[in-house]
């Protein structure tokens, strides 16, 4: 450890995360009594920040039903949109705004971009610009593929319809072919051979009448945490961010997880201003306003909480639960380790 950085709990063991071999061997005791020492929670810092997250919903969310109507324009659940949308209350809160179509939409692509950006420029992870396959790089690969995996299950397909679709039928929700009458939008018969939203739009019917998980919500909070998750304990000295967190131990010990190679974090650490990590931060930046504006103008409650539940719980299983299993840091391992 170098000399300006604060030294863990003097009694505590400090270990390489991705490793089983126990680099130095002090007194073992659990790091402090604290709920963010557990290594299954955040520390205090990771919590803090994932916190933002629920803010937000509830910012946006209060924003539209405290704000007095802006337009003539009132939300539509059936369109889950602003209708008439030319009057919508905002240019975000139009289905077709750049932003969603170009941006949001190909939200995967463009988190999977930056990460590759980063993973392959800054020095923590290799030689910057060299393709070499380091443990580093190959680990946060893992991590990005079991992140796609839950994205690929959660919103595109699984096994069938994804889940976003499969609980929507759960919850009583069906592919229904409305017209406009005197009294208003109703149905005149369902769709029966439409099992998910995009089949239903192509066969010209309506997605309604049960929970639609947010998807904009899910893939904003699971992209966003995966980018800063990854970037911020590489390129941040906060304690809170790296030797805060605990890992559990093959024998059950709860120790640091205090990064190795030094040197070769020093040389990273001047790296904070890379370009690769200024394209991260504005991609998580844009990501979080996308979400604020998903937020402010569409979805009721319970499906924006239900997106960002389902999205908590990757982010769990993916950065989380490693820590309190040895078995699977090692094929996850942690970031900055
Ligand atoms: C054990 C069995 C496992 C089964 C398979 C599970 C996982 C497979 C593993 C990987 C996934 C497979 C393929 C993906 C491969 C590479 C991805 C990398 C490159 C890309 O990212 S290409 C994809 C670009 N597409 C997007 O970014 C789309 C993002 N948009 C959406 O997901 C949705 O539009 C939405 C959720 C934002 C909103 O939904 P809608 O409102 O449009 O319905
Ligand atoms: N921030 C945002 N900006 C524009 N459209 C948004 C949006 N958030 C959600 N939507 C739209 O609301 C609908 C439901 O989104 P989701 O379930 O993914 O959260 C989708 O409509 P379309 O499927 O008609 O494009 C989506 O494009």
């Amino acid at each position: 450890m170098s000399a300006r950085r604060k030294q863990p709990p003097r009694n505590a063991k400090t270990v390489s995360a991705t490793e089983t071999t126990i680099k130095s061997t002090m007194d073992i005791q659990t790091p402090n009594d604290s709920i963010f020492a557990h290594p299954l929670l955040p520390t205090q810092t990771e919590a803090i920040l994932l916190s933002l997250y629920p803010a937000t919903l509830i910012l946006g969310s209060l924003f539209t039903t405290l704000s007095p109507p802006l337009s003539n324009s009132t939300y539509s659940p059936t369109h889950q949109s602003y209708q008439p949308a030319a009057f919508a209350p905002s240019y975000f809160a139009q289905k077709r705004n750049i932003f969603n179509v170009y941006f949001v939409k190909l939200g995967w692509l463009w988190t999977t971009f930056a990460l590759l950006v980063f993973l392959f420029t800054h020095p923590a992870h290799g030689r910057p610009l060299s393709l070499a396959p380091t443990a580093q790089r190959l680990r946060a690969l893992a991590r990005w593929t079991a992140a796609t995996g839950l994205w690929y299950l959660t919103t595109q397909w699984c096994f069938g319809p994804a889940l976003i679709d499969r609980s929507f039928v759960l919850s009583g929700g069906a592919c229904a072919l409305r017209a406009a009458d005197k009294r208003g939008d109703i149905e005149i018969s369902k769709i029966k051979s439409a099992s998910s939203a995009v089949q239903c739009k192509i066969a010209g019917g309506t997605w309604s009448g049960g929970i639609d998980i947010s998807g904009h919500v899910f893939l904003l909070v699971l992209a966003s945490a995966l980018l800063w998750l990854e970037v911020l304990p590489v390129v941040l000295r906060a304690r809170g961010l790296r030797e805060d967190r605990t890992v559990r131990d093959d024998d059950g010990t709860v120790i640091h997880a205090v990064p190795e190679g030094q040197a070769e974090r020093e040389k990273a650490e001047v790296e904070v201003s890379g370009w690769g990590v200024k394209f991260v931060v504005g991609v998580v930046a844009l990501m979080w306003w996308m979400l604020l504006m998903t937020a402010a103008f569409f979805h009721t409650w319970s499906e924006k909480l239900m997106g960002l539940i389902v999205a908590f719980t990757g982010v769990w299983a993916i950065y989380f639960l490693p820590r309190g299993v040895p078995a699977v840091r090692q094929i996850l391992g942690m970031p900055g380790l």
